[in-house]
């Protein structure tokens, strides 16, 4: 069978059918942003691992070594993150071209070392190799968090309020303009530049999660947007078994994404749906709690919005701004191996 028709969650499944667990101190092996282990002390550990392979997630043509360096801690910080757990540890495996100038190196480490600061993370060992041609940087990542504070995509039950951090949208229309050198924008390019910077310099909602982590605010599951909202969702809601409400009206757009979007006649929703790396907590929260969730980030710096509800009927209601009710059937969203991907 060929891998395009398998998918990458597809093959995920499939792969994972061939290992069990072993330690009954496996507490979530494949399927979340994060694998789960129980310390003795009482904690739990979390373990994540993501690479940026060259072509596929980058373009050395687009990307500065340092906004590299960054992205790849950030990215692993992000699932980490989604656990309500704080990152610790990561060590790095850097896939290196024979050709690359020690000084990329060393603007590499730069990126790497600002994001372990900005994030709270000690890198602590990786392993370096030469590669034919292509880049690839691997990182894994440790965090850790209180049993009780433990996220997951599952434990989203109906009539709780589904709710994001940030924006949605900037990243893929940063990624969007970089591909398009010969295109003319309308629009600000100091829009287009925040976009751009959104793309490349992601930050991982670490400090967002430590809050919601440390109130008593009953947050019933969590994943990070990296894929793609409608994607992402869809994530979450199959892991709990349930349905949602999606309201285009209320998903948080930056005032750069709406500008270029507007200008240059792209229709958001749709961007902000099925666009990826966006790198924000996607959440699931009890509805009592909404209001109090809402003024707690009142002057947080980091925006916190309703975007829709979780229903008992399976599926995403994608409810247009204009009212029309839509039911997403296959939310579109980054596949490493289908066709967008
Ligand atoms: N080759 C593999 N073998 C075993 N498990 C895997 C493999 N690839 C992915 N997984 C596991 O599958 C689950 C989903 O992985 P995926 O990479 O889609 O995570 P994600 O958080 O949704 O996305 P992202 O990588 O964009 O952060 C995770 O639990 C991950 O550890
Ligand atoms: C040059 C270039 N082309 C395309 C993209 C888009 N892209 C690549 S991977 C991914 C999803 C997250 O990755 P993963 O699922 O591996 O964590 C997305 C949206 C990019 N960033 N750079
Ligand atoms: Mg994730």
């Amino acid at each position: 069978m060929d891998l395009d028709r398998l998918g990458e969650f597809g093959l995920i499944a499939r792969l994972a059918s061939h290992i069990p667990h072993r330690s009954r101190r496996v507490v979530k092996g494949i399927g979340d942003d994060c694998a789960v282990y129980s310390q003795p002390g009482g904690n739990y550990l979390v373990v994540t691992a993501d690479a940026l392979i060259e072509s596929v997630h980058f373009d050395l043509n687009t990307t500065t070594p340092e906004q590299l360096g960054w992205k790849t801690v950030a990215v692993n910080a992000s699932d980490v993150a989604a656990m309500g757990a704080a990152p610790r540890f990561a060590v790095v495996t850097l896939g290196i071209p024979k050709t690359t100038k020690v000084n990329f190196l060393d603007r590499l480490y730069k990126g790497l070392g600002r994001a372990c600061e900005a994030f709270g993370v000690d890198l602590v060992g990786g392993d370096t190799v030469s590669t034919p041609e292509h880049w690839m940087l691997s990182l894994t990542m440790l965090g850790e968090t209180r049993k009780k504070r433990l996220f997951t995509r599952k434990g989203a039950k109906a009539g709780d309020a589904i709710l994001m951090t940030g924006t949605v949208g900037d990243s893929a229309l940063g990624l969007q303009i970089l591909k398009s050198p010969g295109k003319k924008w309308s629009g600000s390019p100091a829009d287009r530049k925040h976009l751009i910077q959104r793309h490349l310099e992601p930050t991982a909602r670490v400090k967002e999660t430590a809050k919601l982590a440390k109130s008593r605010l009953r947050v019933t599951s969590m994943i990070d947007v990296s894929d793609g909202l409608g994607q992402d969702l869809g994530h979450l809601l199959s892991a709990s078994e349930v349905g949602a409400e999606l309201w285009e009206a209320s998903l948080p757009l930056s005032k750069p994404f709406e500008n270029t979007c507007i200008k240059n006649g792209l229709e958001a929703g749709e961007l902000a749906l099925g666009g990826g790396e966006d790198y924000e907590l996607l959440f699931t929260l009890k509805s009592e709690d909404v209001k109090k969730l809402l003024r707690s980030f009142v002057n947080y710096g980091t925006p916190v919005t309703q975007i829709g509800e979780v229903t008992a009927r399976q599926g995403v209601v994608w409810v247009r701004t204009n009212g029309r009710r839509q039911t997403l059937r296959k939310p579109a969203g980054f596949n490493h191996f289908k066709e967008n991907g």
